[in-house]
């Protein structure tokens, strides 16, 4: 997969994308990130990427003109069909399903927004999608784009060991993650539930999912709602909330 990312900070982009996980799909070739910086297709003397906007009022907004022409140069770049996603506090939040999909595309482009955003003439012609991270405002869109850039990078095939996707699937199925404690011989086994010990892998896997189950019960209802449970995490959720009220 290839990821391009538009930013007048490359650098952070190519810095956080050379990272663990990421980084390393990109030394296996599973995924190439590359940055480009719109100021270096700015036309004018002083290679302005700002302009004030119609209407007055405070704050400045990026300028089409270079994003476009940086666009096009990326787009050229490779013959993949590229999905251009612009990151925004205007966009619907991301999910993991969202995630699962972006990652099945060939290509993504990704614009981040500086300032107060780019002109809404530029985001109807060129941005297939807007997204975003959650329902706060960030400086730039940089690091939206890098929390789609991992989210999206570690679910390449072949990104992810063993090691690293253990609690990969709680999330895949839309619960919250199990507890998990690490093996230490400083801390010992004090506060270690027993069925962790027990080296029975059945009894293990049960009260994990019952432990994900219960959580998402306490702690995110709403993802419960939407969560798809078969009869046997039913039975598990009512043991749970049984257990709670006691
Ligand atoms: C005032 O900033 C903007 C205004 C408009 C667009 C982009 C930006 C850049 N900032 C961003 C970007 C994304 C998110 C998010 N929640 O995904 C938060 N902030």
């Amino acid at each position: 997969m290839r990821i391009d990312v538009i930013s007048l900070f490359p650098e952070f982009i190519r810095e956080s994308a050379a990272l663990g996980v990421v980084g390393r799909a990109g030394e296996r070739g599973l995924l190439q990130v590359q940055a480009w910086n719109p100021r270096d297709y700015a036309t004018d003397n002083y290679r302005r990427v700002d302009q004030r906007p119609f209407g007055g009022g405070p704050g400045m907004l990026m300028l089409a003109e270079p994003l476009a022409a940086c666009l096009g140069a990326a787009k050229a770049a490779d013959p993949a069909p590229a999905h251009v996603v612009y990151l925004s506090p205007q966009g619907p939040r991301l999910t993991q399903a969202r995630v699962r999909e972006l990652a099945a595309m060939p290509r993504l482009v990704l614009l981040c927004g500086r300032y107060e955003g780019l002109d809404e003439r530029f985001i109807e012609r060129e941005v297939d999608e807007e997204i975003s991270i959650g329902d706060y405002v960030l400086s730039g869109g940089e690091l939206a784009a890098a929390v789609l850039v991992d989210a999206v990078g570690r679910l390449q095939e072949g990104a992810l060991n063993h090691a690293d996707s253990a609690s990969q699937d709680s999330f895949e199925d839309g619960l919250l993650d199990c507890p998990h404690y690490t093996r230490s011989e400083a801390a010992g086994t004090e506060g270690v539930p027993a069925v962790l010990l027990s080296g029975d892998h059945a009894a293990i896997a049960r009260w994990r999912r019952q432990q994900s189950l219960g959580r998402t019960w306490l702690r995110r209802p709403d993802l419960l709602a939407r969560a798809r449970l078969d009869a046997a995490d039913r039975a598990l959720l009512a043991d749970f909330i049984r257990q709670w009220q006691a």
